[in-house]
């Protein structure tokens, strides 16, 4: 996406890096550290002591979010050109708006004019009822008198639109539920009965610990190709940055045409006053004043950690006393995932399913350590500064350290176990759909998956939210389920995926994938023999670009008996191309699809 006014890079690992060779490194590595005073106690005492006279601020450029409307008006001049007829760029019209409406101050007419506008890009793209909506915001927000003729014009235009429209869609949509009920019946179940204290896990799975895997799952049947087992429900989620002016930040709804802005940042904007609302009660309220900075200088991870301690004391009802009891009594080896009752499970409960997630601490070399550190002194002060977390904490010193625990645990449990939620969206480079993320966040029974690069399970993200774990290669009874970390042999090499699993999640990869070296599947030999006696693994691949949901649903079935079949050639081309396809036709039926792209009907893309 581009943005009128691009911020200055100023990233916290460079900062890091530079101050590691010209001062940590020496200093942390002269450090004594004994049982009494281990190394993360000694690291926060020094890397503390040493910021506490440093001017990071102005190295990372931090500074409060504040609404700009000098700004505003660059940003809707932006969009301005981009609605030229000549240009007829609307989508990127409306996201120039709306970051023209975050950066807006309440009841400016900066504000009323980007409303303004929106609305008549909602017009131009038959929006009618968007477009109405639009007009009662510009209203709302001291609209001009001066311009007031042009919205009445528009207005009552819309209002005989909407009137045609509505008796057009009478005719032609006689049965105006058969697709919403179509859409219904795609839904992901499990594919075996679930276990008694978790409806949403196959009760063939089973939880076990090794020194090789840690906590790893495994199956006590035979799986096969297709099967679904498990549906989890994030803790956390963030949404993904670039969206920020095209989804809620809330309920992640595409709604473009209508967002509306948080007061007191210029990032989130949310679908609804309800969504708004929700956001601020639960969240929001502890990061509006960090956020742009937080994913400034360092991307989603520190957004997702501060977001789970907003979410843990949100469910203790925002007491930081009645937190603080709960961790400190909390024993974490008796909480287990997969023996919790998630029947009757409190947010309580499923929080600390969260909070025992690995973080990797003992396994991360000094400087790794050091970096996290660093990084959670840096937050954890912005949010004492900014935030109302940091009045309460001014009268309690043992609450002020809790967070800054909590903040180092977090960042480092949102570096192993963050996963995206994904969606379809259209490439133009490429001219197809492609799977994208949206949103990052942490799950709790999915973060119990361990990694291979020739994994035999792929994640699928449903319309609502939820992921569910499908079989995409036979699971022999007492096997070990694999998830892939975004780093698959098909796409990566074994020198990018080993250097990757060491740096970002601590582990040596040993998987088949590594041992054999498999290769990339652009350098997989093709044996010839096609998937199917009669259709071709590429004709397949060909169909499937149209995004047609009953192709997706024909091939799916072709795809899986293929794989069934030859499961023991993996990894051959045509096995690991069917296998691609496969994953593609869940994306295509159970994955929502951007709706934007229908738009280049009446606009340019
Ligand atoms: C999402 S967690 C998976 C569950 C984890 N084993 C546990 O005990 O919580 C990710 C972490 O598990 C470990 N892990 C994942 N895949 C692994 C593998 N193939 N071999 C060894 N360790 C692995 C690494 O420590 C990694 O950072």
């Amino acid at each position: 996406m581009s943005h009128a006014l691009k911020e200055p890079d100023c990233d916290v690992k460079d900062l890091f890096d530079t101050l590691w060779d010209a001062h940590f490194g020496s200093l942390l590595a002269n450090a004594s550290i004994s049982s009494n005073d281990p190394q993360s106690v000694v690291f926060t005492r020094e890397i503390g002591h040493f910021l506490r006279s440093f001017p990071y601020r102005e190295m990372l450029n931090l500074r409060d979010d504040v609404k700009n409307n000098a700004k505003a008006v660059l940003l809707r001049n932006q969009g301005n050109r981009m609605f030229h007829p000549l240009v007829k760029r609307y989508i990127e019209a409306l996201k120039y708006y709306n970051e023209s409406i975050t950066f807006s101050e309440k009841g400016s007419e900066e504000r009323a004019l980007a409303y303004g506008n929106r609305s008549t890009i909602c017009l131009e793209l038959r929006r009618y009822e968007d477009c109405l909506e639009n007009i009662r915001l510009a209203r709302e927000s001291n609209y001009p008198e001066r311009l007031a003729e042009k919205l009445n014009n528009r207005e009552n235009y819309a209002k005989q639109a909407l009137e045609k429209d509505k008796t057009k869609k009478k005719k032609i949509n006689k049965n105006p539920a058969r697709r919403t009920h179509e859409q219904a019946e795609r839904q992901l179940k499990l594919s075996y009965s679930a276990h008694e204290n978790m409806p949403q896990v196959a009760n063939c799975l089973q939880l076990q610990r090794n020194e090789q895997f840690g906590r790893h799952v495994v199956t006590n049947h035979r799986l096969n190709v297709g099967d679904v087992v498990m549906i989890d429900k994030p803790f956390v989620t963030v949404l993904d940055d670039l969206l920020r002016y095209i989804r809620c930040a809330y309920c992640y709804h595409e709604t473009i045409f209508t967002l509306i802005p948080c007061e007191g940042c210029t990032l989130a904007m949310y679908c609804s006053e309800d969504c708004l609302s929700k956001a601020h009660q639960q969240y929001h309220r502890y990061e509006c004043a960090v956020i742009r900075d937080m994913w400034r200088i360092c991307g989603d991870i520190p957004v997702i950690a501060l977001r789970t301690i907003a979410l843990a004391i949100d469910a203790f009802d925002h007491d930081l006393e009645a937190l603080k009891e709960h961790i400190e009594c909390l024993d974490e080896t008796g909480v287990n995932t997969f023996t919790m009752d998630w029947k009757t499970a409190t947010q309580k409960n499923i929080y600390d399913t969260v909070h025992i997630l690995t973080t990797n601490q003992h396994l991360r070399r000094r400087k790794d350590l050091a970096y996290r550190i660093f990084l959670a002194t840096i937050v954890h002060q912005l949010v004492m500064e900014r935030t109302e977390l940091g009045a309460i904490c001014e009268v309690n010193a043992e609450t002020k350290k809790l967070l800054f625990d909590l903040m180092l645990r977090y960042l480092q449990i949102s570096q192993c176990n963050k996963q995206w939620l994904c969606f379809m969206d259209y490439k133009l480079e490429e001219s197809l759909y492609d799977y994208d993320g949206y949103a990052t966040g942490c799950f709790p029974l999915i973060s119990m998956l361990n990694h291979s690069c020739a994994s035999n399970i792929k994640r699928i993200t449903m319309r609502d939210g939820r992921c569910a774990v499908v079989v995409v290669r036979p699971i022999a009874e007492g096997d070990q389920l694999f998830n892939n970390y975004d780093l698959h042999h098909l796409k990566h090499d074994l020198e990018e995926r080993q250097t990757a699993m060491r740096n970002l999640y601590n582990f040596r990869c040993q998987c088949e994938a590594c041992v054999n070296d498999y290769p990339p599947i652009t350098e997989l030999p093709e044996t010839g023999i096609p998937t199917n006696k009669i259709i071709s693994g590429y004709i397949i691949h060909k169909e499937l670009e149209s995004h047609d949901t009953r192709k997706a649903m024909k091939f799916m079935t072709v795809l899986g008996a293929c794989l069934k079949k030859k499961a023991q050639k993996y990894p051959e081309f045509e096995v690991c191309h069917s296998q691609v396809q496969f994953e593609r036709c869940f994306q295509i039926l159970y994955s929502y699809t951007s709706k934007l792209p229908k738009f280049w009907e009446y606009c340019n893309p």
